[in-house]
């Protein structure tokens, strides 16, 4: 292990000299003041209640907002003007808001993940995605975040669960630390993971199993037949829903998580959007040997055209992710098969 400290991890990568590293270090700094604090809000539990009351309308990431996500934006918005940040994008507002004009970056942040989670006492997030501010901030300020998700300089999440952890790539490697009270600090525990290739592990909302297309149908159909169908061993599944908690799980132990398109009305694009939750767990998950696409097309080669569109979403071990495509791309495959499974499993419609 080379470095202990969150700290220490970012003077080196600062000293590295990458493009826009001690602007990065600095904003990653500030997040995680805004994150500890989030922490121990969520921790307080008395607060528990009210803070998973909903509230208003729907916003403009297509969920009714809780108490909670309001209360974690404005404590993250809050933090980023103590930062080298000029455009601050989130779920919970409409359009990026510029915070200073003459800052070098941009942040796109969902400032809680999993809020169906908050009442039920599980493990709920924050993911970030950081690129560089481009174009005209003042004139068209949502322009720096329609960039591919290569463009981003780093990215990373915040678990509050058991444990606060931070999972957190630079651009080389993902790493993961977790917060000591104690010590007051985040401590390195993971250092360049690498997401195994080949898992017996699915993540997906198998309660939509009648909304999606016959390719994500015949995939699950032949994880669940496990030994008895054409995968010949034994799959797994699991659910959080709170996208930041499963792509965890995954770079702990491998696995594939999907939530894909579906007939759902507004879902022909699926759940999770594109510049705050797909990129920044893209990029995780490919600096640590995973794959991440919108079950065919690479995720960072995307270029988004809007702050709160949505995007299918499949990620975890390569092998998985790949097979998922070909479930998508070789329709012979399907064809020929289906017959085959014409009596499959429980779900058949
Ligand atoms: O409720 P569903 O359909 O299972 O969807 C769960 C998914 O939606 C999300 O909660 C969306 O994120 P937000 O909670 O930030 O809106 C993902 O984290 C999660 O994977
Ligand atoms: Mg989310
Ligand atoms: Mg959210």
């Amino acid at each position: 292990m080379t470095s202990s400290t969150l700290d220490a991890f970012l003077n080196s990568h600062v000293a590295g000299g990458a493009p826009f590293a001690e602007a990065a270090a600095s904003t990653i700094r500030q997040l995680v003041t805004a994150a500890v604090t989030l922490g121990r809000t969520i921790n307080q539990g008395a607060f528990g209640l009210a803070l998973s009351g909903e509230r208003g309308d729907v916003g403009p990431g297509g969920d009714v907002p809780k108490e909670l996500d309001v209360l974690a934006d404005a404590l993250f918005i809050e933090a980023m003007r103590r930062a080298p940040v000029c455009l601050y994008a989130s779920e919970e507002l409409e359009e990026a808001a510029l915070l200073d004009p003459r800052a070098p970056l941009a942040i796109a942040i969902d400032p809680l993940d999993g809020s169906s989670n908050i009442d039920i006492n599980v493990s709920i997030g924050t993911i970030f995605s950081i690129l560089p501010a481009a174009g005209d901030p003042v004139g068209e300020p949502n322009a720096s975040f329609f960039h591919p998700g290569d463009a981003q300089l780093a990215a990373g999440f915040f678990i509050y669960g058991p444990q606060l952890a931070l999972v957190l790539s630079v651009g080389s490697g993902t790493h993961v630390f977790v917060f000591s009270a104690q010590l007051g600090v985040f401590v390195q525990t993971h250092e360049n993971l690498v997401i195994p290739p080949r898992t017996q592990e699915f993540a997906i909302n198998t309660a939509n199993y009648r909304h999606w297309d016959e390719a994500v149908r015949l995939y699950v159909d032949d994880c669940l037949k496990g030994m008895e169908g054409p995968r010949e061993k034994e799959f797994n599944m699991r659910w959080i829903a709170a996208v930041a908690a499963d792509a965890y799980r995954i770079l702990m132990r491998g696995g594939v998580y999907l939530y894909p398109g579906d007939r759902r009305r507004g879902y022909g694009e699926g759940r999770l959007r594109l510049v705050y939750e797909a990129n920044p767990i893209a990029f995780l998950i490919e600096q640590a040997c995973g794959a991440a696409t919108d079950t065919i097309n690479r995720i960072l080669d995307l270029t988004p055209t809007a702050l709160h569109q949505r995007v299918p979403l499949v990620f975890g071990s390569a092998r998985e992710v790949a097979r998922v495509g070909r479930y998508h791309t070789e329709p012979s495959n399907i064809a020929e098969r289906a017959p085959l499974f014409s009596n499959r499993g429980l779900f058949r419609a």
